[in-house]
Order: C-alpha cells, then structure tokens, then sequence
C-alpha cells in the first residue's frame, strides 16, 4: 500500500473508532503497513482527528524514515505483533470501557468465549461452538519488556487476532485495515456481552 492511501485509512480507521468511544482522550494508536515498512500514529494526538501530519514512516526494524514527532510510544509492540503474525497488515490499539474493565476483572491470562453467534466474525472461527481466546497480559509501562512477554506466550499459543492489556485496552490485528475494523467490532461486541452476563449473574446472587 502506498504511504498517502495507508495514512488515510488509518485516519478513516481513527474518526470511526472515535465516534464509538473507544480512543477517548489522545489513547490508542494505530498502523499499517506501506511499500517502505509500515506507518503508524505520532505520539500523543486526538486519534479521532488524525492529520496526514501525524504520522511516521518506519522500516521493517523500526527506523524512522520520514514524518515529524515522536512515534507511538507502543511502537515496540506494534513490531513484535508484525513478526509473530506476519500476515497481518494492519494494528489497530484501543482503550475501549469494556476491554479495559473486563481485562481487570478476569484473573486468568485469557478471556475465553464460546456460544457466540459473533465469534464468527473473527476470521478463521466457523461456528459459535468453537472457543474464541484473546490473551490478556498485566500492563507493563516499559513497552520492550511487555513485547517480550507477548512473544514468550506466542511460542505455546500463537496469538491470532489480537491481545488484551489488563486495565489498559486491546490491539487487534487483522490482513487488511478492514479485517482489523471487523475484528474490533467483533471483539467489542463479545467484551459488551459478557460484561452483561457477568453483571446479570451478579445479580442473582
Ligand atoms: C492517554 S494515555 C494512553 C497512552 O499512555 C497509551 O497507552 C496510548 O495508547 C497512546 O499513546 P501514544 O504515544 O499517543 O501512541
Ligand atoms: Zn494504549
């Protein structure tokens, strides 16, 4: 993808994710990969007001090649995700209610799902009674350190369509910005419901 149209989708990706509430506050970042390695979000921007401005052009290993600013401080572990799944093309990082309170509440290192007619919108899941599991890590500040946490889980359980951060929010990953997008609102569909089922369950207790 050509660096102009690769800006644009992640400023098409930001207005959207936005508007549903899930970036408040300059949170979350983005990227995508270009001919030249990838693009993501400048550090510390409204992400639902993105300029083509407010971004930079990296390589493969992280070297800036173009672009004013600093680059996301979680660019780190938009590299790591890159090499473990290395088809995907685009990373999508949010801060969603949902995914931040429901990645406090489960203790285990997975949020794990079935019966769900919406699991199917993740790729590769066929049916509601296949299992959905996104990895859940604690919050680290030092980004290198989380990355390496991720890649040691990776070796036994190859992460697929993106990881949660406890207290903190969701990168989603997909092959296209719209793989992305759909995982997201997949994800964040599943994350709505089960905070239902837990607070009704709660309820009759
Ligand atoms: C608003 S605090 C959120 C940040 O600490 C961080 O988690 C984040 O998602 C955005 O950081 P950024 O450096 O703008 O990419
Ligand atoms: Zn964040």
């Amino acid at each position: 993808m050509q660096t102009k149209a690769a800006k644009q989708a992640l400023i098409d990706a930001g207005r959207w994710v936005s508007q549903q509430g899930w970036v408040p506050a300059t949170g979350g970042n983005f990227s995508i990969k270009t001919d030249n390695g990838f693009v993501v979000t400048a550090s510390g921007y409204d992400k639902g007001q993105l300029t083509p401005e407010q971004f930079l052009e990296l390589d493969q290993s992280g070297t800036i090649l173009s672009g004013e600013g600093k680059p996301s401080a979680e660019t780190a572990l938009h590299l790591k995700l890159y090499e473990l799944q290395p088809s995907s093309g685009c990373i999508l990082h949010t801060h969603s209610v949902a995914a931040t309170v429901l990645s406090r509440f489960i203790t285990s290192d997975r949020f794990e799902v079935t019966g769900y007619e919406m699991q199917k919108s993740l790729a590769g899941i066929q049916s509601h009674l296949d299992t959905l599991s996104i990895a859940i890590f604690d919050n680290d500040q030092d980004i290198p350190a989380l990355a390496k946490r991720v890649a040691e889980y990776h070796q036994k359980n190859p992460i697929r369509h993106g990881v949660l951060i406890r207290g903190h929010g969701l990168y989603a990953l997909g092959r296209s910005v719209f793989e992305t997008r759909r995982h997201i609102e997949g994800l964040e569909f599943l994350f709505a419901c089960e905070l239902e089922r837990i607070k009704l369950e709660g309820s009759t207790k």
